[in-house]
């Protein structure tokens, strides 16, 4: 493990991940292993989840795609250095930001989305241009399998490294010394992850999860609420990270909620829910008996069947669900759906408040205000009002947690930021030293006060202007009186050209 991550290294410090056209080749490479190798890819995402191929197309490689054609676009204009504001003291000096890459960065992927989970932030990471060692989860092994397989064949091999193993090889791994961690997954593995990259003070992000609450206001369409919800928690059979957890609303809303979800399974996945291709399965037999465990106790409204051959799980809606009973205790990453009764939104607020921050949050209402204040008096990753997951696709967001959903954030330009270092870089010349004797000892009042004038004093634009002009008169008064013999000549000199000039053309 110390010699591969030591390879990577050499390659990072070989400089070849850096210029833009490296860059924008890798990437390219990327999205023509995606193109050509779709059918392999898809099978491999079919097989790890039971997932029809149109599905993983759409969840998955869209997403990838969509993220490559975006740095292609806009890493011209994010790798170049960005000038700064300055002061009156770097007035004369260049000063700017140049991103650079951090190093070598390991990615973690989680199994429910292998293959956007890791190749989201390998994008990033290339575009930041950085070296990459990438550790996909074991328990989707299809897709660590073939993107072990693929990758070298596109990319630099050297400097994009897959490796793959469980929980021993991913330990070794953290004892090693990287640039950045980027780790998706649970939160009691986020917390070994920080701990290993703390001996090395590497920075981490965290990409976590938590139970993602979703409230309805009595005031909205429950016909288009219900499907959206429906949509978005049955959906990789609940297997989402951004899944809504549970269902906050008014006791009397209920029972038309389970009736209308009851009627939009039927429009998604048909009278035999075990036959469609759009629903999924649990992952493993250990997540499927975690998931029927939340059960006990419960009032099932709708679903409940399950058949441990195949890892299904039909569906589930749970009413009256007491908050401290355990399915509301730990994330459910599955198909259930508890409802529990609150009287109004002041309470949902609090009952949200009263949690861990989420990695997502949402609000369905027609009423605005309500959405906002909503918004304004709780925190979460993401939010969505009157819809589930989509906050998830515009990459211009920062996609991430806060507080136990995690830490730090990606897509877009937020990941070329994620895995760059924002270099201040000030050039000043070795002339000038005039100015400079302000700040070498021995100090006296009159130098303080000149630093006051030159560091604190703010100016708007027109006193800047005003202050710029009078220097600018006090240069040209000081250099006309010091070249005025030459001034005279040359002006002499051009007066006499533009006169002859002049003449010739009347001439003709
Ligand atoms: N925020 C996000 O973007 C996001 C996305 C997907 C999943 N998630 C969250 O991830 C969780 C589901 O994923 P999971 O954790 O079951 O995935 P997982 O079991 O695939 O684990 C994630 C990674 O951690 C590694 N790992 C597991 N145990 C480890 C240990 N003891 N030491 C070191 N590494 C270890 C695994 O090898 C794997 O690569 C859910 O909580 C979900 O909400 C979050
Ligand atoms: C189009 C939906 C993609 C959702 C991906 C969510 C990643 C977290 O589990």
């Amino acid at each position: 493990m110390e010699r591969e991550v030591q390879r990577v290294r050499q390659a990072f410090l070989s400089g070849r991940s850096r210029p833009l056209r490296f860059r924008l080749q890798q990437l390219e490479a990327l999205r023509r292993m995606v193109q050509e190798r779709e059918k392999d890819i898809l099978a491999a995402i079919a097989a790890d989840l039971c997932k029809s191929e149109l599905n993983a197309y759409s969840q998955e490689v869209i997403t990838v795609l969509g993220e490559i054609d975006f740095m292609l676009e806009n890493l011209p204009e994010w790798v170049t250095a960005k000038p700064v504001k300055k002061n009156l003291l770097t007035m004369m000096d260049e000063a700017y930001i140049q991103p650079q890459p951090l190093g070598v960065v390991l990615i973690i992927g989680a199994w429910n989305y292998p293959f956007v989970l890791i190749i989201q932030p390998l994008i990033g990471a290339i575009a930041a241009g950085n070296a990459v060692i990438i550790k996909p989860s074991e328990l989707s092994e299809n897709t660590a399998k073939i993107v072990a397989k693929l990758l070298p064949q596109y990319l630099d091999q050297d400097l994009y490294v897959v490796i793959n193993g469980g929980v021993e090889e991913t330990t070794e791994l953290l004892k090693q010394r990287f640039d950045h961690i980027f780790y998706t997954g649970n939160t009691a593995v986020g917390k070994i992850v920080m701990e290993a990259a703390a001996k090395h003070l590497t920075p981490v992000t965290l990409e976590l999860g938590g139970k993602s609450p979703c409230y309805i206001d009595k005031d909205c369409d429950l016909d288009i609420v219900c499907r959206r919800i429906t949509w978005g928690k049955y959906m990789n059979c609940g297997q989402t990270c951004i899944a809504p957890d549970y269902i906050l609303c008014e006791a009397s809303l209920q029972s038309q909620i389970v009736w209308k979800i009851k009627e939009t399974v039927k429009e998604f996945y048909g009278e035999n829910i075990k036959e469609s291709p759009d629903y999924e399965r649990i992952i493993n037999l250990r997540h499927f008996k975690r998931i029927l465990s939340l059960l006990e106790g419960q009032k099932i409204a709708l679903g409940g069947e399950t058949d441990e051959a195949t890892r299904y799980i039909a569906p589930t809606v749970l009413t009256d669900v007491d908050p401290k009973t355990k399915v509301m205790q730990e994330e459910i990453f599955g198909p259930v759906l508890p409802i529990v009764p609150v009287k109004n939104v002041d309470e949902a607020i609090d009952f949200i408040n009263e949690r861990e921050k989420p990695l997502a949050l949402y609000v369905f209402s027609h009423n605005h205000k309500l959405i906002k204040r909503m918004i304004d008096e709780t925190s979460s990753g993401g939010v969505t009002g009157n819809d589930v997951i989509m906050h998830f696709t515009l990459n211009s967001f920062p996609f991430g947690g806060v507080g136990s959903s995690g830490m730090g954030a990606y897509h877009g330009k937020h990941s070329f930021d994620t895995f760059s270092h924002q270099r201040p870089c000030l050039l000043k010349s070795l002339k000038r030293e005039g100015a400079n004797k302000l700040r070498y000892p021995p100090n006296s009042q009159s130098k303080v006060d000149w630093g006051k004038f030159f560091l604190l004093r703010r100016f708007n634009k027109e006193k800047l202007g005003l202050l710029v002009l009078t220097f600018l008169g006090i240069v040209a008064a000081v250099l006309v009186k010091k070249y005025q013999a030459v001034l005279r000549r040359k002006a002499l000199l051009i007066f006499l050209v533009v006169h002859r000039l002049r003449w010739s053309s009347k001439q003709r």
